[in-house]
């Protein structure tokens, strides 16, 4: 048989053993429907079963390229095992609750973020139940974009999951599964007809977005980063529980040191203005890399560099500072083009770095433009071994997981400084705007006890981090 008649074939038993029927039924998702697809009943029937994975192998996993199989709890379950053992691709198994032991794991199996996941489901409606698992998968740093589905009841599902960037194939359409049964005399072309007005008239609600990086724990993001330098401060986010960036906004360096004696243990990331120093030398950039390591952070130099490439490299390695020889990473403006990536791309000499671009700032009246954001994470796309992610204040600036959201203009208070400074609080940029990274300088720098005030930061931060990936927002 060729794979239209085998297609045929299964249409009409499927119709025989009573999986598809016609009557009056209610759907998952609250729709009315005269037509009905139960595949639970397929387990009762192995050549139906065997059918079914035949065609899905044939059809969908030949020019697919996949690690692993999911499928859908439950009733596509046994259809993904027969293919896993078919296909001799690894499966993964979603729970439908996590455990109340142990460790609360919803996927099962042995896999690596990173890994494509080819998701296995009998039915599409709204594709809400493709979603719930797609989701768990991406919570483990798994790529999941892909999804065979046996029918496809074209009333929304493909563009609700088209939308949270998942593309389905289906070995049937509900159209042409009417017009097979209707070829082969098992239902009227009266039924075939209302059930096609009804297809017309009656679409799924649209499901929520689901494509959002800042669902992810920091530990997974890790895995994903393609800079060296994003995936360490990732690690030490996760590590010692703390996001929080301190902007050393001082002009001594015994000011500087003194702070991170006391607060270092609550950052992941010092950030410097090295410029603004007035009593620099080599011996203060020794004593700050010793308390970095000490206190396992990352040193970031907001240079916000923006000039021609050849310029920029020489900033960056020559001079007094020699940031290259130091920094872990440094801020850098697109203004300037490609350029001057290129040039920071070719200075690190093998040596670890990394990059924030500034896709937006925090400051009122900025000449920064969704356009100029936009143009910014496309050209940052093309270095991402250089890249370690973006200075910018909104979740929607970017979607890549591997990268850093690094936020600044955060206080307490929703203030402004009278230079126009503009202030969100720790809730709104962790829990609304998408910071992965926060900056705080005067919030921290100017308080009566800086080292107090350092714990309050972290710790508001971190509850509205453990907020955020365990999905329970009351926003
Ligand atoms: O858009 C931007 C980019 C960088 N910054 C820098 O962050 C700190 C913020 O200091 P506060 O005292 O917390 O205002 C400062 O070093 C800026 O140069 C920013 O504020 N906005």
């Amino acid at each position: 048989m060729c794979d239209e008649q085998k297609l045929e074939h299964l249409a009409v038993k499927l119709f025989e053993i009573n999986a598809v029927k016609f009557g009056e039924f209610t759907t998952k998702s609250g729709i009315k429907t005269p037509v009905y697809f139960d595949l639970r009943v397929i387990v009762s029937y192995p050549e139906v079963m065997q059918l079914i994975s035949n065609l899905i192998h044939d059809f969908a996993l030949k020019d697919t390229k996949c690690d692993h199989l999911c499928g859908v709890p439950y009733t596509a379950l046994p259809i993904a095992t027969l293919l896993s053992v078919q296909a001799n691709i690894p499966m993964l198994m979603r729970r439908k609750e996590a455990k109340a032991y142990g460790t609360k794991k919803m996927i099962e199996g042995h896999y690596k973020a990173g890994q494509k996941c080819l998701i296995i489901e009998d039915v599409v409606t709204s594709g809400s139940s493709v979603l719930e698992t797609v989701k768990d998968l991406r919570k483990e740093g798994l790529v999941a974009e892909e999804a065979v589905i046996i029918l496809d009841r074209e009333q929304g599902g493909r563009q609700n999951l088209a939308t949270n960037d998942v593309a389905i194939k289906s070995l049937f359409t509900m159209s042409n599964l009417i017009n097979i049964l209707v070829e082969h005399n098992k239902i009227s072309a009266q039924m075939a007809l209302k059930v096609k007005n009804y297809l017309n008239d009656t679409k799924a609600p649209a499901v929520e977005n689901i494509q959002d990086r800042t669902l992810l724990p920091y530990e997974k993001r890790a895995e994903l980063a393609t800079n060296s330098i994003a995936k360490e401060l990732f690690n030490i986010m996760a590590t010692k529980k703390t996001n929080l960036c301190l902007s050393v906004d001082l002009t001594t360096t015994t000011s500087i040191l003194d702070l991170l004696e006391k607060v270092g243990e609550h950052v992941c990331l010092v950030k410097t203005h090295i410029d603004i120093i007035e009593d620099f030398s080599a011996d203060f950039i020794t004593r700050l890399k010793s308390l970095a390591k000490r206190f396992n952070f990352l040193i970031l130099e907001d240079r916000k560099y923006a000039d021609i490439g050849n310029t920029v490299s020489l900033q960056y390695l020559k001079g007094l500072y020699k940031v290259a020889e130091w920094a872990d990473c440094v801020t850098v403006h697109s203004l300037p083009g490609e350029g001057i990536l290129k040039a920071l791309n070719n200075s690190t000499n093998g040596v670890s770095q990394g990059v924030f671009l500034l896709a937006e700032m925090s400051s009122e009246g900025n000449l920064i433009t969704p356009d100029y954001t936009e143009e910014t994470v496309k050209m940052a796309l093309k270095y991402p071994n250089l890249m370690c992610g973006f200075v910018c204040q909104n979740k929607s600036t970017f979607k890549e997981p591997g990268l850093i959201q690094l936020t600044p203009g955060v206080q307490l208070e929703s203030t402004k400084d009278g230079l126009g400074q503009v202030y969100n609080t720790p809730e709104k940029v962790m829990l609304e705007k998408g910071a992965d990274v926060v900056v705080v300088g005067r919030g921290i720098v100017a308080a009566k006890s800086p080292e107090s005030q350092a714990l309050v930061y972290k710790d508001v931060l971190w509850k509205n981090y453990l907020k955020r990936v365990s999905g329970k927002m009351e926003l």
